[in-house]
């Protein structure tokens, strides 16, 4: 059993959040002693870019985000800022702890149509947070784009209004905020698009809960994290000294004929590279001579004319892990290479045209769901997403990446990586990640051909397929960040040691 998680990564959802608050409540901490410090915290976030007597514009919504804006427009009135609030809904309908903050409020309560964002400074967004349940409409949502308009540094509480907390969504206007002041732990939304670049840098408040309150014993454990090294580091590969290149795990990349030489070489380059002791290419015999023809020297290759000879293959060496799809092809023999990749009881990894293949054969979707003592790993993009799993809901691409996801991984019994600049990785066991690093960068030919050669080549050395997965999506990450904008694919296996460095212990 792998050890568990940090729950320092846990993300949370807005039900999960409700959740945490209502432990903090049940420990004995007053939901306005929370509300009180989340205030606080919004109003540091202003006197951190702002001076006494610049003009503040808090925008108040009708529930307890907009109770959180009462409160730092207090704290702030008294640090000497001249502070503007206008409320998106009648003062008397706010209860509870909004009405408690209100009530603490002394200055005038404008109307949202009253207001000229223009006038001000800075603004503050408490309109809606984790309790926005339809897209913003009406004299709101023109607020929002008056507010958007007016290129003034906007803070935004809990989430910027518009954003779900669950997906990164929106589904109507939403602010963009410079900066977003959260509670505890972060949202998936925080991490996921475009709710990730809405959010502007996110400031993580510690306004009283405990892990103890949320993680502790009889809690349920979290289950979605942000793709950190904390989550997987200790299952990284550690070789010790009098290791050998078998003990250190052999890969074989089902390749295609001529048509694609480079895309499965640099899958087998990169598993080379994040420490898989051996790696073979098995191609079409037409291919044979120009895979030989070229480097890396450590790279093996052998030819495989039909499924039998590509099954024997893989029978008669001692393999670890097989990676299949990058350049893989679409045709018969394509779909017999599948065939055998699924049925070798060995940890597979799926991608590209492998993907594909299984698209249009729905009873190999069945074989993979047959897998379930086999670590396999699926690397879909979007588009392959879409053609394995179909554009209906869950999997349509309007819902929650987080769930669609989830939901594939489960059906699949696999580990199932959407790609993206928000990277989901999701398991079987229903835990999934969200990875922050890269950049547009890696938008390159091949570059997932790399990610799927780095997932291979951790897979042969015995790492858990979640955590290696998770490891493979954060490492092919940074050494994108190292490389940056010009890095074509061949340079992402040579910049892996790089990007190991960062992480080994
Ligand atoms: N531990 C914590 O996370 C804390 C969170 N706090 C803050 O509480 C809000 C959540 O408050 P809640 O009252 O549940 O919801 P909102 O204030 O986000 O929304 C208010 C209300 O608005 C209505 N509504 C929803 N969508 C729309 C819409 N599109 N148009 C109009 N009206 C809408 C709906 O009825 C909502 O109930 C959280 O974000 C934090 O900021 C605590 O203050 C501190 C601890
Ligand atoms: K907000």
């Amino acid at each position: 059993m792998t050890k568990p998680a940090p729950d320092s990564l846990a993300l949370l959802s807005v039900a999960e959040m409700a959740g945490a608050d209502e432990a903090a409540i049940a420990s004995g901490i007053a939901g306005f002693a929370l509300m009180e410090r989340a205030g606080r915290a919004v109003a540091d976030a202003v006197s951190r870019r702002g001076r006494p007597g610049e003009r503040v514009l808090v925008l108040c919504g009708p529930g307890k985000n907009g109770g959180d804006g009462f409160v730092a427009a207090r704290l702030l009135e008294a640090r000497g800022f001249a502070i503007t609030l206008a409320l998106a809904g009648e003062r008397g309908q706010l209860t509870g702890d909004a009405g408690e903050a209100a009530a603490g409020w002394q200055g005038p309560v404008l109307a949202v149509a009253e207001i000229r964002p223009e006038d001000h400074a800075i603004i503050v967004d408490a309109l809606f947070g984790a309790g926005l349940n339809r897209p913003l409409g009406g004299a709101v949502a023109a607020l929002v784009e008056r507010v958007n308009a007016s290129d003034l540094p906007v803070i935004s509480v809990d989430v910027p209004s518009g954003v779900s907390g669950d997906s990164g969504m929106t589904a109507g206007p939403a602010i963009r905020a410079d900066e977003t002041v959260t509670f505890f732990r972060l949202k998936p939304g925080h991490l996921l698009y475009p709710g990730r670049a809405l959010c502007g840098v996110v400031t993580l408040a510690d306004i009283g809960i405990t892990a103890e309150m949320v993680f502790g014993p009889g809690k349920p454990p979290p289950m979605t994290f942000s793709n950190e090294p904390a989550l997987w580091q200790g299952q990284l590969p550690r070789h010790e000294a009098g290791t050998h290149k078998y003990r250190r795990g052999a890969v074989a990349v089902a390749a295609g004929g001529l048509a694609g030489v480079g895309a499965p070489r640099l899958g087998a380059r990169a598993a080379l590279r994040i420490g898989a002791g051996l790696a073979t290419i098995i191609c079409r015999p037409e291919a044979l001579a120009t895979h030989a023809g070229r480097g890396p020297d450590a790279l093996m290759q052998i030819a495989a004319a039909d499924g039998a000879a590509f099954e024997a293959a893989l029978a008669t060496r001692k393999l670890s892990a097989l990676l299949a799809g990058p350049a893989l092809g679409l045709d018969a023999m394509a779909a017999e290479v599948v065939t055998a990749a699924l049925c070798a009881k060995l940890p597979l990894v799926l991608d590209a045209d492998a993907l594909t293949v299984l698209a249009a054969r729905s009873e190999l979707l069945e074989e993979l769901a047959g897998r379930r003592s086999v670590p396999t790993v699926l690397t879909p993009h979007e588009g392959e997403f879409l053609r394995l799993f179909g554009d209906r809901a869950p999997y349509a691409s309007g819902a929650s990446r987080l769930v669609r996801a989830r939901t594939a991984a489960t059906a699949t019994a696999s580990v199932v990586v959407l790609k993206g600049p928000d990277t989901v990785i999701a398991a079987p066991d229903g835990r999934a990640a969200i990875n922050a690093t890269g950049s547009a960068a890696l938008a390159t030919a091949g570059s997932g051909d790399v990610l799927g050669g780095i997932v291979t080549g951790l897979l042969a050395q015995g790492m858990p397929a979640f955590e290696a997965a998770c490891a493979a999506v954060w490492l092919h990450g940074k050494a994108g960040e190292a490389l940056g904008f010009g890095l074509i694919a061949d340079d992402l296996p040579e910049a892996l040691p790089g990007a190991l460095r960062l992480v080994a212990g």
